[in-house]
């Protein structure tokens, strides 16, 4: 699993490279939509599921893909969602809760009482302001995706794919319409398309590379050491963001664009090129003495995230490492990932025999909320068993006993 701190959550779906040099067997990109060859546009006559308008779909030449534009229109109670996916996926997100339970999204969407505001900054364009104080853990806003694409269908031909982006988006409610055109688009171009590249969220569904487009969570600006975390739950598609430390009212609500456990210089590169603004955020604004200083943290939490999650027999991680690592998120204010250097630090300690230590961080680390891969559930499912038991746990002794079989191999060479 993935921390979520490696993982750039946003990127840029219009013009990739990669394109041409994928194997695939299609026709070259034809500069005009009339006269593109290799593509038959087709409506699919066997359409079922729980799609209000019939699928549209693209495929290769040679049939090997296919997407098409799903839509339902009155998907949580009327917001309503598309994607743009291939057929088996669609199968699959069929199957979820969020289309077999309706319930599960009675309170999201809602914004009659938000513990927020929106102004306008000068610079940022809009973003989101505190009204109220918060606390860690706090929800700030819940929303469900009104586009959810997966990108290589676009790989096929992007002006093609261009189309059925606007088919994707067409088909939604007008006022679910005018919320994806509020939000911002940083770049001149095909309308849709900019406000995927400058707002939706990258991440796997179904094992596949799909964007995410939230209209209420693209309000919220970027800062290198955000005040909030977020979870997005793969089965009610519920993306809800919390806040991640104390919050104090007019205070500006913040998360991060990019993996932040990289040094300044590659932070800002990353975020001028796919967000096109140079960030003036908390850390990035501070003295160069101040950034190396936050640079050589980073170098270090790196380093010991790496060691901690090593589980091979070579493993060099020790309980003092973790708890080295937990001091430099609280150092550098990284909020975000306190729980998880609890997670890390409850196995290092329950590795080295040491019961009551793990289950005093397990604790620490349930309190604290920690997600490695996308999934809270399954980290917390975990903590819980090591909490109750810890020595029947996996991590029980593991690198102890890694350690000694090491020296009993040796011993036998
Ligand atoms: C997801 S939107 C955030 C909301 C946006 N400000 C709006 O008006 O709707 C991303 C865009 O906001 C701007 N932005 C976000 N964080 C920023 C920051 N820390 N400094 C300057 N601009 C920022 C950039 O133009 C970026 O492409």
């Amino acid at each position: 699993g993935q921390h979520p701190l490696d993982v750039e959550f946003r990127a840029n779906l219009s013009g990739n490279p990669d394109a041409s040099q994928r194997n695939l067997s299609i026709e070259v990109l034809a500069s005009d939509l009339n006269v593109a060859e290799g593509f038959d546009d087709y409506e699919h006559t066997q359409a079922s599921g729980p799609w209000t308008h019939t699928p549209e779909c693209i495929h290769s030449d040679d049939k090997t893909e296919e997407y098409c534009v799903y839509t339902n229109n009155s998907f949580a109670h009327g917001r309503g969602i598309s994607f743009f996916t291939s057929p088996t996926i669609a199968v699959r997100i069929a199957e979820l809760s969020a289309f077999t339970n309706q319930s599960v999204h009675d309170n999201v969407n809602n914004f009659e009482d938000p513990p927020w505001e929106v102004r306008d900054i000068p610079g940022k364009g809009n973003g989101l302001f505190a009204t109220r104080e918060l606390h860690r853990g706090d929800l700030i806003l819940a929303d469900t995706p009104v586009g959810v694409l997966q990108s290589d269908a676009f790989f096929l031909d992007y002006l093609i794919g261009y189309r059925y982006l606007h088919t994707a988006f067409d088909r939604l409610p007008d006022a679910t319409k005018d919320l994806v055109m509020r939000t911002a688009a940083h770049s001149p171009g095909d309308p849709y398309m900019e406000r995927i590249n400058t707002n939706a969220f990258a991440g796997e569904f179904e094992d596949k590379p799909h964007f995410f487009l939230y209209p209420e969570t693209s309000l919220i600006n970027h800062d290198c050491r955000p005040n909030t975390l977020y979870y997005h739950d793969t089965s009610t598609l519920i993306h809800a963001t919390y806040a991640s430390r104390t919050i104090l009212p007019g205070e500006e609500i913040t998360i991060t664009y990019i993996n932040i456990l990289q040094p300044r210089s590659e932070r800002r590169a990353v975020l001028k090129q796919t967000w096109k603004f140079d960030c003036q955020c908390s850390l990035c604004s501070r003295s160069t003495s101040s950034n190396q200083e936050s640079d050589t943290h980073i170098a270090r939490i790196n380093h010991l995230q790496t060691h901690l999650s090593d589980w091979s027999p070579t493993s060099i991680a020790t309980p003092a490492m973790a708890e080295e690592l937990i001091k430099l998120y609280e150092l550098e204010g990284i909020h975000a990932a306190i729980g998880l250097g609890h997670m890390l630090a409850a196995l290092a300690y329950n590795a080295d025999g040491d019961v009551s230590m793990a289950k005093k961080h397990a604790r620490l680390a349930l309190k604290g909320g920690v997600v490695t891969d996308g999934s809270r559930e399954k980290d917390e499912d975990d903590l819980r068993a090591l909490r109750e038991s810890p020595m029947t746990h996996w991590s029980y002794l593991a690198r102890k006993i890694q350690e000694l079989e090491g020296r009993m191999g040796k011993g036998r060479c």
